[in-house]
C-alpha cells in the first residue's frame, strides 16, 4: 500500500496532473515574455508517426475551382491556402491584417503559381463581411470552398473576463462564421452553385474547457450552425464538414494558450502518438474534406489530435506511466484480496 501510495503521490508531480498541483505555481515565475522552443518536443513514439506534409490529394484537383479562407494569411488557414492553391486553387484569404495577408499571397503564389487574392475583412463587423464578399464575387466570383478558420482566443480564469472579453471572442469564432456563411450561402442558394463549406473548431467544442470558456462556447455553437446547415441547405448543393484539431504550434495559438512555453511538455505527455500536430496534416485532411473526392461526407466532425481526447477521457488512462515493478506490487495485492 505504502508503495502504491508512493507511485500516486510522486509520479503525479510530472504528469499533467501537476496542473492541479502547486507546480502550477511556479510555471508563471519567469515571466510571460518568451514563446520557448521546447527542449524536448517529441515522445519516444513518435518516431512511428512521421508528419507527412506534403499535399496528398492528385494535382488538379481544384483546378478552376476559387477557395475562400478567413485568418488565411497566418498559421493552420495559410497551411490549408498553400495545399489548395498548390492542388491548382484560386484562392481569396480574409482577415484584418491586409500587409500580412499580401505578404502570405505573394509568398504561397509565386511557390505555387496561382493566383491567391488578399482581402481585408473584420469578421465580427457584417458589414464587411459583405464588402469582402462583393469584392471576392467581383474579382473571381462565387466559391466552391468556404473555409471557417478565422478565430480569437486567450486562456484567462473566467471569473477575470469582461463582457468585452466574451464578446471579442464570439463574435469573432460564432458571430463571424454566421455572418460569412449567411453571406455567402444566400447568394450561393441565389446562383444555384453548389459549395462544401469546412469548419475549424477543436477538440474541446465537444467537451467545454476550463480557461478558454468563451471559445469553448463559441466553437461548441460553430458545430451547431454546421450540423444544423447540413440538413437544411444539402438540397441547395451544399455541404458542411468540421475539423477538431488538437494543439498545433502556431504563433498565434501558442502565444495566447502557453505564454511562457511551459505546457507544452505536459500536453506531449497526454498525446499517444507522442507529438503536436502539424500544419500540413491539417491542411490534406482540409482538403480532402472540400474535394470532390469528399461529395458524400457531408456533417461529419473529425477530430485530427494524436489521441490526445480519448487520452484525457479515460478514467484510468494515466496509469500508463505505472512501471512493470510496480504492476507486480498491485496485482499481487488485487489477487490477494478475497470478498467485498
Ligand atoms: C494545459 C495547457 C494547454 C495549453 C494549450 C496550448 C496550445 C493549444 C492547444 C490547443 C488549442 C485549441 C484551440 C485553439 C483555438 C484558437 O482559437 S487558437 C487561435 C488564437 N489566435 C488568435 O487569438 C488570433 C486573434 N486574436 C486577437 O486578435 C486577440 O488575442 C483578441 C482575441 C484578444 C482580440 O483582440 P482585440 O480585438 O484587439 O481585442 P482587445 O485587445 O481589445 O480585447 C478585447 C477584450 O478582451 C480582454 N482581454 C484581452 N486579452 C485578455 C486576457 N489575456 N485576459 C483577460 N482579458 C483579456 C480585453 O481587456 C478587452 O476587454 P475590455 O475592453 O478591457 O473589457
Ligand atoms: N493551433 C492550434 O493548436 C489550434 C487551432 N485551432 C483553430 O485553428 C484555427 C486557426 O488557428 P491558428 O492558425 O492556430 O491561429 P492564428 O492566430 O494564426 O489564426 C487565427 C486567424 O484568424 C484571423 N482573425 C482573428 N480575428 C479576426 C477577425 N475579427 N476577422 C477576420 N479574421 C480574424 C487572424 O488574422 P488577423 O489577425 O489578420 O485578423 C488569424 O489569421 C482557429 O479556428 C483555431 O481556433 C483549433 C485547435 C487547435
Amino acid at each position: 500500500v505504502k508503495i502504491i501510495i508512493r507511485i500516486f503521490d510522486a509520479e503525479s508531480l510530472s504528469t499533467s496532473n501537476a496542473l492541479f498541483t502547486p507546480c502550477l505555481l511556479q510555471l508563471f515565475g519567469n515571466g510571460t515574455a518568451v514563446l520557448r522552443k521546447s527542449d524536448d518536443d517529441r515522445a519516444p513514439q513518435a518516431r512511428f508517426f512521421p508528419p507527412l506534409q506534403e499535399p496528398m490529394l492528385l494535382p488538379g484537383t481544384f483546378k478552376n475551382k476559387v477557395a475562400f479562407i478567413t485568418g488565411g494569411g497566418t498559421g493552420l488557414g495559410k497551411g490549408m491556402t498553400f495545399t489548395l492553391s498548390s492542388l491548382g486553387a484560386e484562392c481569396v484569404i480574409a482577415s484584418r491584417n491586409l500587409d500580412v495577408l499580401k505578404a502570405t499571397a505573394e509568398e504561397i503564389s509565386s511557390q505555387t503559381g496561382n493566383k491567391v487574392h488578399p482581402v481585408q475583412c473584420n469578421v465580427r463587423d457584417p458589414d464587411s463581411v459583405k464588402a469582402t464578399v462583393d469584392q471576392m464575387v467581383n474579382d473571381v466570383g462565387l466559391p466552391d470552398v468556404v473555409i471557417n478558420n478565422a478565430a480569437g482566443n486567450f486562456i484567462s480564469p473566467s471569473e477575470r473576463l469582461s463582457a468585452n472579453a466574451w464578446k471579442a471572442i464570439t463574435d469573432t469564432v460564432l458571430n463571424g462564421t454566421a455572418y460569412i456563411t449567411l453571406d455567402i450561402g444566400k447568394r450561393l442558394i441565389a446562383a444555384q452553385k453548389g459549395a462544401a463549406f469546412l469548419c475549424i473548431t477543436t477538440i474541446y467544442a465537444d467537451s467545454g474547457s476550463g480557461f478558454v470558456m468563451p471559445s469553448a462556447s463559441a466553437k461548441a455553437g460553430v458545430e451547431a450552425l454546421c450540423k444544423s446547415l447540413v440538413a437544411e441547405w444539402g438540397r441547395y448543393g451544399l455541404r458542411f464538414n468540421i475539423i477538431q484539431p488538437g494543439p498545433i504550434k502556431t504563433k498565434g495559438a501558442f502565444s495566447r494558450l502557453d505564454p511562457t512555453g511551459k505546457f507544452e511538455k505536459l500536453m506531449i505527455e497526454r498525446i499517444p502518438v507522442g507529438r503536436l500536430g502539424t500544419v500540413g496534416e491539417i491542411a490534406n485532411l482540409a482538403a480532402y474534406l472540400c474535394s470532390d473526392y469528399a461529395s458524400w461526407v457531408s456533417g461529419a466532425t473529425i477530430k485530427i489530435d494524436g489521441g490526445e481526447y480519448s487520452f484525457m477521457a479515460g478514467e484510468f488512462n494515466s496509469l500508463s506511466l505505472v512501471t512493470k515493478e510496480q504492476w507486480d506490487v498491485m496485482e499481487a495485492i488485487i489477487r490477494q484480496t478475497k470478498g467485498s
